[in-house]
């Protein structure tokens, strides 16, 4: 199959906004990839997608505030796709994520609002989403869906090595020695530090870990917070938003800037404690979460090997999930595995996605051959 150019949209667990990048790629090798931009939503926006998160598992398909969430996201998607195409020629599709609500692995569900005959309306490009539910349908755990990306952009990178995206939720992409692909959600990563900056500050984030810096790790608080079960849990395993969001009650007597030492602490201790098949000869970091300096100095502390941010290896830390479900479009297209049993626990390498097509008349040649 030829090349083909993709913008990847993530709108990810920490509900900031969407991000959109560029990658050329024929599902396999990476051509290019990039740029990328981010769209913020507007803190009405972000409250009310939070709101609706913590009710989505009683919340019907239909819910009216639901619909309108979803249009509002999808609109600031089209946005994003339109400034991209500004700089740079051709578009053939788009690989379109959406916004995660509720991810039940173990009752089978995983849950992406975004409407995908929509911004193929708009965009007049096939759309490619719904990447997670076939894996979920099949027994896997539905995420973490970047590790093959991770793999294909390391294609020739010796040794071991460790991808961690810090995000809302953390998750690690192994790759060994072999070649061999590993993956799971750690734990937290900054949502729960958003939460609590939130609550005591009113900002997004704990803004270059300002709160944390001068707080005091508690661990007669996270000690228990590790006992769940869950960190000895043996990989592939995955999280939802909320997945812990107990923790938020644990600290909540806490000075802001305990709290939030004991929430970095916290989301550090369960990266150093995740069960990985070898030790990675250097872990490089992705996500937002690489920005927050006390964050990354605790990494450095905790763990055996090298820690560094994946510019390091040339690439842009905050494009990386963006990038990833461009790449994963087209290997929907090509019918390639999104994931495998080392990386969802899916019983074998599978594919998955969904392509919507509402407004191309004809379909392109090499749409039409699918
Ligand atoms: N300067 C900063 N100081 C502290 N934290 C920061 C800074 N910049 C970004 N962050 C953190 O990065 C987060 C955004 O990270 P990112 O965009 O990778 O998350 P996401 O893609 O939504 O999440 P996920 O990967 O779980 O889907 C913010 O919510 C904030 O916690
Ligand atoms: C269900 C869901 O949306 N999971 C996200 C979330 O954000 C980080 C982590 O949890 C990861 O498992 C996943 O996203 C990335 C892009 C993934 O699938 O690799």
């Amino acid at each position: 199959m030829r090349c083909l150019t993709a913008i990847g949209l993530m709108s990810g667990t920490s509900l900031d906004g969407v991000d959109a990048a560029l990658v050329r790629t024929d599902g396999e090798k990476i051509v290019s990839h990039g740029p990328g931009l981010s769209l913020e939503y507007s803190p009405e926006l972000r409250n009310r997608a939070r709101d609706l998160l913590s009710r989505a598992a009683t919340t019907s398909p239909d819910d009216p505030e639901l619909r309108a969430i979803e249009r509002d996201i999808t609109l600031r998607h089209i946005e994003a796709v339109e400034l991209l195409r500004r700089q740079t020629d051709t578009i053939d599709l788009i690989g379109f994520h959406g916004q995660t609500i509720l991810h039940a692995p173990e009752r089978q569900l995983t849950w992406q609002i975004g409407d995908a005959a929509l911004l193929s309306r708009e965009t007049g490009l096939p759309v490619i989403h719904d990447f997670r539910s076939a894996d979920v349908a099949a027994g896997g755990e539905g995420a973490p869906l970047a590790p093959w990306y991770h793999a294909a952009l390391l294609h020739g990178h010796e040794g071991s090595v460790a991808i961690l995206n810090i995000g809302g939720v953390a998750n690690v992409t192994l790759v060994d020695a072999g070649g061999d692909i590993h993956a799971c959600d750690t734990g937290p990563g900054n949502a729960l530090l958003d939460d609590w900056a939130f609550l005591h500050t009113g900002t997004a984030c704990d803004i270059d870990g300002a709160l944390a810096r001068s707080g005091m790790v508690h661990t007669d608080i996270l000690e228990p917070l590790l006992a769940d079960p869950y960190f000895s849990r043996p990989a592939p395993k995955s999280l939802d938003r909320l997945t812990f969001h107990r923790a938020m009650n644990a600290v909540k007597t806490l000075s802001p800037e305990d709290g939030a030492a004991t929430l970095v602490a916290f989301t550090v201790e369960a990266i150093r404690r995740t069960p990985l098949p070898c030790q990675p000869a250097a872990w490089y970091v992705c996500g937002g979460g690489r920005r927050n300096p006390v964050l990354m100095e605790q990494l450095k502390y905790a763990l055996p090997a090298p820690v560094l941010s994946v510019e390091k290896l040339g690439w842009n830390g905050d494009d990386l999930e963006a990038e990833c479900f461009g790449f994963l479009a087209v290997r929907t297209l090509r019918k390639l595995p999104l994931s495998a049993p080392t990386i969802t626990g899916a019983p074998t390498a599978l594919t998955g996605g969904r392509l919507t097509c509402a407004s191309l008349s004809p379909l392109p040649e090499w749409l039409a051959v699918r």
